[in-house]
């Protein structure tokens, strides 16, 4: 699915105060694409994400997905439209500390038409895929940040939505945890799945094709891998980030 961004502006107001979170953002992201969003802490990173993901509204702007604009929908609509397209991996995970991690994980599909069978055999072959299958009977706060970290990607890839939003996915995680899910991610964009993905890293934003900068709401610039390799695309993420 390909997602138009038409001058979107976001101002939250506090009081009197009024706060420009994102200024007339212009961005055309392909269907199929992995976007890397960068910027310092504040910069409107998390807001942009949001905004995609329709759970928070835009002050102006649009945002057109397959031609349509989503913005104008219904709270109904839009719910449908989330439940439809969208996987979220919050920076602060969501998860339902009622729920084991195997429940948690299986959430979307609860109202899909799969078998029972079908879906504890999604959630185990996830759950082994992150390396968290000996968890799935531990509730979240049984749990360490990286661990509930992975639940929360496990539940937000199990239904292939046609788009992901993942703010910090691997904020929480080690190394070689963190590289676990940039494969899977790399691999579930292969599939045709559109990623845009939220970081402070330049080793993580490497694996995307595209990287945008912001700062201070604003878009400051935009680079894309192409064939380079993720070594070289990752010393021009520093050049920018060091500039
Ligand atoms: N609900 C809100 N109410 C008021 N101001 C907000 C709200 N959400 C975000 N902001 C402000 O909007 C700006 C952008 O915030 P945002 O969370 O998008 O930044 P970010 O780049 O994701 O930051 P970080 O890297 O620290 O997560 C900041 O100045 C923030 O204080």
């Amino acid at each position: 699915m390909g997602i138009i961004l038409k001058k979107i502006t976001k101002t939250y107001k506090e009081g009197q105060i009024e706060k420009h979170a994102l200024i007339d953002i212009d961005l055309e992201i392909e269907e199929g694409s992995f976007v890397a969003i960068m910027g310092e802490s504040g910069s409107g990173k998390t807001t942009l994400l949001n905004l995609i993901g329709l759970i928070d509204e835009v002050t102006s702007g649009k945002i057109i997905v397959d031609s349509k604009d989503v913005t104008a929908l219904s709270p109904a609509k839009k719910t449908e439209y989330r439940k439809n397209n969208i996987g979220f991996i919050f920076q602060d995970f969501n998860l339902i500390d009622s729920l084991n991690v195997e429940e948690n994980i299986m959430l979307p599909l609860i109202m899909s038409n799969y078998s029972k069978n079908e879906i504890y055999d999604k959630v185990n072959d996830v759950a082994k895929r992150i390396g968290i299958e000996s968890l799935i009977n531990y509730y979240p706060m049984q749990i360490s940040g990286g661990e509930k970290q992975r639940a929360a990607i496990a539940r937000a890839v199990i239904c292939n939505p046609k788009i992901l939003l993942a703010d910090e996915p691997t904020g929480a995680l080690d190394t070689k945890n963190a590289k676990i899910i940039m494969d899977l991610f790399v691999e579930i964009n292969n599939q045709g799945q559109t990623i845009l993905l939220v970081t402070h890293s330049p080793y993580i934003a490497s694996y995307a094709k595209e990287v945008v900068f912001l700062k201070d709401g604003s878009i400051f610039s935009q680079k894309r891998r192409e064939n380079k390799n993720r070594n070289d695309f990752y010393n021009e993420l520093l050049s920018v980030i060091l500039y």
